[in-house]
Parts: structure tokens; C-alpha cells; sequence
């Protein structure tokens, strides 16, 4: 496929080259960009809607800021593809979130164009307004940018920045980027605020927000576009709730139209003290008919043809975990009125989507807000409601004193459905599901389950269902299953006690999770090397099956632990149970496998955790290496 045909953008190697260009070009520059952005993720896959809708926009920054001595941070940066395309990144454009490739969100290591890295949402004012500050006291000129979406809005964290921000008034620009879109559509209160804003119905007279602009933003009325009454409708100023917070806000403005965008800029650019908010209303998928059509707007895509835009989806050969947990859930609910579900913004992601086609009244979409989603899943448990929260694994690390404590303290049975456990490939480490066996498991009274396959699944949400007594969590990896037969219903499991999979004498692999396949396959290989292996599968984290773990060290040379977490999860409670009850003064030779103790680099799940150590090969070379050499396993 040839690649498009882009004059303009092959002069731009830097901000700079688009600074010299006149307002003019900017349009044609802007079509050039958004068909380089089309292309490279054509060949890479990744995020496409967001990153379509603010071309004109990245254009627009880029020539009215003299970035990077500006600072332009963008929330969440899954929309960042277009930026950095622009500075400096078009050579390696095509590598975007391949292995050694460009990450897919913003980063500081990456380019100095990154001012501050992302991939969570819902940070870039907070971190714009600390940015601002810092130039402030060290009494530096300059200007930070802070663009922040729709959906991101949700957040808490969005309005702890602007409450803050207007307190202190410090020079800071918001650009609320509007696109009516989150991952799905937006939900809640302030995007239906936002839409009454857009919409027109509450727009001032052109009188009202003449006089109020020319108060504040002397430069605001600006050669010709001042004279159409289009874009002076577009301008509305003055009671909205960020003005309530201290900000200026200005808007709304059309995002694809670079007659209103520049002066706007340039004028919020030229303007004087304080925290101002630029709303603009932008199109996610613009530009692209396929993008524009889907529901989801072309969110995330796999590689496609951009002809057609048909994607390469390869078949699935078993549903993936998160469609078994939906399923399964969705079985326990038609016989539980009490089971309901609460999402942050995530429908499609958790399978909550399809729950919620059952059973609209019992699924609760929060908006990104995991915090909120938490104790609202409490305040649902305290009336007698079975809430379970599907949150990804990295997202609930944003809610981790919900967790601990409007749950886990008050003994609170909420059923926490982590998705996303373990490694994720592309998104890289802020998507890792990395830590939560070790920040749950640390809890008291929380109870830790992590599924073998989609069998054990099915009956760990059986599980979570049945037990009432107080928190209990279970992890699922972001994969499709083993393609193992699935039950009709879940069966409650016992809680605390985990299962012998393969009984041998020598070496013992206590799996947790969804590596057991990995430690079946090292079992083969160890066997026919000589060495009869046990494999268990622990299922809980929390409580440890005691019994079994003491069994398997007493009754082996070698005990080896794995599981797809951090350091200080289940292998290290594993330990503390071996040296309370001395085990560990004899001869038992002990190693625990879990994630390194780095945020690794994006690449192929498996490729991560073969560098982990965590596949079959690395699992016998624990062994072989705990048996000291691997001659030692020949004379075995
Ligand atoms: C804390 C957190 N929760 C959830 C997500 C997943 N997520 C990524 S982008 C996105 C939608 C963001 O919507 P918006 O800010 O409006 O950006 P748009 O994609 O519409 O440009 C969500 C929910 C995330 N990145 N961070
Ligand atoms: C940007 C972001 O946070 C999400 O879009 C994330 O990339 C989704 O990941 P999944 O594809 O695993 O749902
Ligand atoms: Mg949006």
C-alpha cells in the first residue's frame, strides 16, 4: 500500500517548520496529518478515534505555542499520535507500540515534546497546575497547556486540579476537549452539562459576551472572525460551572475549524493572569468515514486496510476471559436479584456492556471515576446489594484507600472482578495488571482468587456470589481462554483451598493464576528430564491453602512458586508461611516467580513474561538452576 501523499508534512520535522507556515497552510497541513495518522495506525493498530479528532487542534497548539518551552500535556495521551507525528516522531511513527517502538501514550523518556507522561486518565491539570507553579516560583515566562477530554472529565482528580487551580491563580490553560465520546458514550451529569453548553440553549447575548470577554481578553475580538455572527455564537462566557471554579472559560469553539482555533489560542495565549478553560467541541473519528460510523468511533483498532477499514481481526479460538466473566455473571444475576454491576467507563472492556443489555437497572456506568465506583459498590453492599465492580487491575490502583478503607475495614462484601491481570502487551506498563495481588493481599479479611482458566472463572464468580462475609476479589488476564469446556453454572468454591493438577515426587510448581499451563508444559519437561514434578494450582492468594503449601514443601526438594504479579504477592506470603512454621530451616529449596521487579517495556504478552521468566523454559531453568547446575538433573 503506497503511503499517502503528504507535501507539507515532509517539510515538518519539528514545531518549528510549522510555526514558519502561515495560517493558510495550516488547513492542508492538518489534512496531510490526519492521513499520515490514518496510515500509521493502519499498519500498527491502536488508539484512532481520539487522535482523528484533534488534528486541527495539534495543528493549532503547536503553532500558537512555542512548544516544547510551552508545555502541552495531554490527558490520558492516547490521543497524543497526531503530536507526535509533529515533533519530531514521524520517523518512527510506524513502530508505535510495537516491541522497541513508540509508546502508545505520552512519555517524558521519549521526547521533550512529553512534558509529563500518561495513559491514566484524567492528570493533566493537576499536573499542569504544578507545572505553572514551578514556573512561577522560579520566575520563568512561559505557558502550560493542559488538554483534557470529555470523558475524562469524570474524574475526581479533574476537579481536585480546578479547585485548586482557581484558589492559587496561577496562568494555566484547559482545553476541554469535547467529542461527546468517552470509550463508550460519555455518561453522568456534567457530559449532559457539557451538551446544554454546546448546545446553544444557554448561550448570552452577543452584547453580554462581548463586553465580558473584551474585559478580560482585550485581544479577544480579532480581525474578520469577530464580524460573522456564527463564530460569535460560539463564544459564551460567564456563570458556568468552571467560572464558579475560577476559571475563564471561553467556548464553546469548533474544533476542526482553524479560523476559530488560532486567533482563540492566540488570544487565551496573550491573555493575563489565571486559569482559563477553552471548551472545544471536536468530532472523535473525524476525518474518517469508517471511524465516524462505528459506535465506539474507532476507540482502539487492531492493523486494517485504510481503503475499506475492514481490520484484521484474527478468529478467536476460545472466548476471551472477559466474555466468560460476563456470561457467568450474567447466569448468576437471572437467579440473584441482588447481584448488580458497577463499571468505570469500561463497559466494552469489562463484558459489563452485555450485562447490562439483561439487566439495565443493575448495571451502574460511573464514568471514570474508580474511586467513586468503590465506595458506591460499599454503600450498595451496606443495603444488602451483591455490587460487583469490574475494574481493570491498573485502574484500581486510583482507588486503593476506597478499597482499604470503605471495604476492606468495614468488612464490606463487595465482589471486586479485577480484568487486566498481568501482563498487557501493548498498552505497556501504566496497563500492567501488576500489583494487585500484592496491594489486596495485604489487606485483612480481603479475599484474593486468581482463575486458572475460564473454568475456574466461571466458578470464582460462582464464588464471589455466594460469599458474603466480606471483600473478596478475583483476577482474570486480558486473553482469550484456554478454549477448556465451561460448566453450565459455576460451582462455589471452598474458600482458602486450592487443588493438586498433577501429582509428582521431586519438584512442586504451586501456580497462581493462569500460568499453570506454563508450569503443566515445564512439568512435561521436567518429567522427561528426569524429574517427577507436582503442579498445584492455588486458586486464592487469600487465605492460603495452608495445608496444601505445607504438604508440598515437606514432601518435595523443590517448591517453586509462580504467579503474573509483582514482587511481595502471593509467593511472598508463601514465605512468610514457610518461615513461620519453619520450613525453611531444613533443606527445602525454595524460589518464588513473579513479574520483575521493573515496569517493563510494551511488546507481546508473551515475550514479556518469556523476559519474566515466567514461561515454560524459564520455569525449568528455576529448577535447574536451583539444583545447582544442569548436570544435576541428568544424574537425577
Ligand atoms: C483512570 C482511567 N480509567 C479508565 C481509563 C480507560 N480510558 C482510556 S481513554 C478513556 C476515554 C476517555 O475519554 P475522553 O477523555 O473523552 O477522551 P476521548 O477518547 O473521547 O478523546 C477511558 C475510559 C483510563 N485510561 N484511565
Ligand atoms: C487508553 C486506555 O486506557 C484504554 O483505551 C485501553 O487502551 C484499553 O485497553 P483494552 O484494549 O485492554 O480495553
Ligand atoms: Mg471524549
Amino acid at each position: 500500500m503506497p503511503r499517502p501523499h503528504t507535501p507539507l508534512l515532509d517539510t515538518i520535522h519539528h514545531p518549528s517548520d510549522l510555526r514558519a507556515l502561515g495560517d493558510a497552510q495550516l488547513r492542508q497541513l492538518a489534512d496531510e496529518l490526519r492521513l499520515e495518522t490514518i496510515d500509521a495506525v493502519s499498519v500498527t493498530g491502536g488508539h484512532l478515534g481520539a487522535g482523528l479528532g484533534v488534528v486541527e487542534l495539534t495543528v493549532a497548539l503547536h503553532h500558537v505555542f512555542d512548544t516544547p518551552r510551552d508545555r502541552l500535556i495531554w490527558d490520558v495521551g492516547h490521543q497524543a499520535y497526531p503530536h507526535k507525528i509533529l515533533t519530531g516522531r514521524r520517523e518512527r511513527i510506524r513502530t508505535l507500540r510495537q516491541p522497541g517502538g513508540l509508546s502508545g501514550f505520552t512519555r517524558r523518556s521519549e521526547s521533550e515534546y512529553d512534558p509529563f507522561g500518561a495513559a491514566h486518565s484524567s492528570t493533566s491539570i493537576s499536573a499542569g497546575l504544578g507545572m505553572a507553579v514551578g514556573r512561577d516560583l522560579a520566575g520563568r515566562a512561559g505557558n502550560v497547556v493542559a488538554v483534557i477530554g470529555d470523558g475524562s472529565m469524570s474524574a475526581g482528580m479533574a476537579y481536585e486540579a480546578m479547585n485548586n487551580a482557581g484558589a492559587l491563580g496561577s496562568r494555566l490553560v484547559v482545553i476541554l476537549n469535547d467529542n461527546d465520546m468517552s470509550i463508550a458514550p460519555p455518561v453522568g451529569a456534567m457530559s449532559a452539562y457539557l451538551a446544554r453548553l454546546v448546545s446553544g440553549r444557554t448561550y448570552r447575548s452577543i452584547r453580554e459576551v462581548a463586553k465580558s470577554l473584551a474585559e478580560r481578553l482585550p485581544r479577544f475580538f480579532h480581525d474578520k472572525a469577530r464580524r460573522t455572527e456564527e463564530y460569535a455564537r460560539g463564544f459564551w462566557t460567564g456563570g458556568t460551572l468552571f467560572e464558579e471554579l475560577g476559571f475563564y472559560y471561553v467556548g464553546p469553539i469548533d474544533g476542526h475549524n482553524l479560523d476559530h482555533l488560532l486567533p482563540v489560542l492566540r488570544n487565551v495565549r496573550d491573555a493575563g493572569n489565571g486559569p482559563i478553560l477553552v471548551h472545544v467541541v471536536t468530532q472523535k473519528g473525524k476525518g474518517y468515514a469508517p471511524a465516524e460510523a462505528s459506535a465506539d468511533k474507532h476507540h482502539a483498532v487492531v492493523k486494517f486496510d485504510p481503503v475499506t477499514g475492514q481490520q484484521a481481526k484474527a478468529p478467536a479460538n476460545a472466548p476471551s476471559y472477559t466474555k466468560v466473566f460476563a456470561n457467568a455473571l450474567i447466569k448468576a444475576a437471572r437467579e440473584d436479584d441482588k447481584i448488580v454491576a458497577v463499571t468505570a467507563a469500561m463497559p466494552s472492556g469489562t463484558g459489563l456492556d452485555a450485562f447490562g443489555q439483561e439487566f439495565p437497572g443493575r448495571t451502574f456506568d460511573v464514568g471514570i471515576a474508580e474511586q467513586h465506583a468503590v465506595t458506591f459498590a460499599a454503600g450498595l453492599a451496606t443495603e444488602g446489594y451483591k455490587p460487583f465492580c469490574a475494574i481493570y487491575s491498573t485502574f484500581l490502583q486510583r482507588a486503593y484507600d476506597q478499597v482499604v478503607h470503605d471495604v476492606a475495614i468495614q468488612k464490606l462484601p463487595v465482589r471486586f472482578a479485577l480484568d487486566r491481570a498481568g501482563l498487557v502487551g501493548a498498552d505497556g506498563a501504566t496497563h500492567a495488571g501488576a500489583f494487585d495481588i500484592a496491594y489486596l493481599t495485604c489487606l485483612p479479611d480481603m479475599v484474593v482468587m486468581a482463575a486458572a482458566d475460564e473454568a475456574e472463572l466461571t466458578h470464582m464468580v460462582a464464588t464471589a456470589a455466594a460469599y458474603d462475609d466480606g471483600p473478596i476479589a478475583f483476577r482474570y488476564p486480558r486473553s482469550e481462554g484456554v478454549g477448556i469446556e465451561l460448566p453450565d453454572v459455576g460451582i462455589p468454591l471452598e474458600i482458602g483451598r486450592g487443588r493438586i493438577v498433577r501429582e509428582g515426587t521431586r519438584v512442586a510448581l504451586l501456580s497462581l493464576g493462569t500460568r499453570l499451563a506454563e508450569c503443566m508444559a515445564a512439568a512435561e519437561l521436567l518429567g522427561q528430564r528426569g524429574l517427577s514434578t507436582t503442579v498445584a494450582d492455588a486458586r486464592f492468594a487469600k487465605p492460603l491453602d495452608e495445608a496444601l503449601i505445607l504438604r508440598l514443601a515437606r514432601e518435595h526438594e523443590i517448591l517453586i512458586t509462580v504467579e503474573e504479579g509483582s514482587t511481595g504477592g502471593f509467593g511472598a506470603h508463601v514465605l512468610h508461611l514457610l518461615a513461620r512454621t519453619g520450613l525453611l530451616d531444613g533443606g527445602l529449596k525454595i524460589r518464588t516467580l513473579t513479574l520483575p521487579d521493573v515496569f517493563q517495556e510494551h511488546d507481546k504478552p508473551d515475550a514479556m513474561y518469556a523476559q519474566a521468566g515466567l514461561d515454560a523454559a524459564g520455569i525449568v531453568r528455576t529448577v535447574e538452576g536451583a539444583l545447582g547446575a544442569p548436570a544435576a538433573i541428568k544424574l537425577a
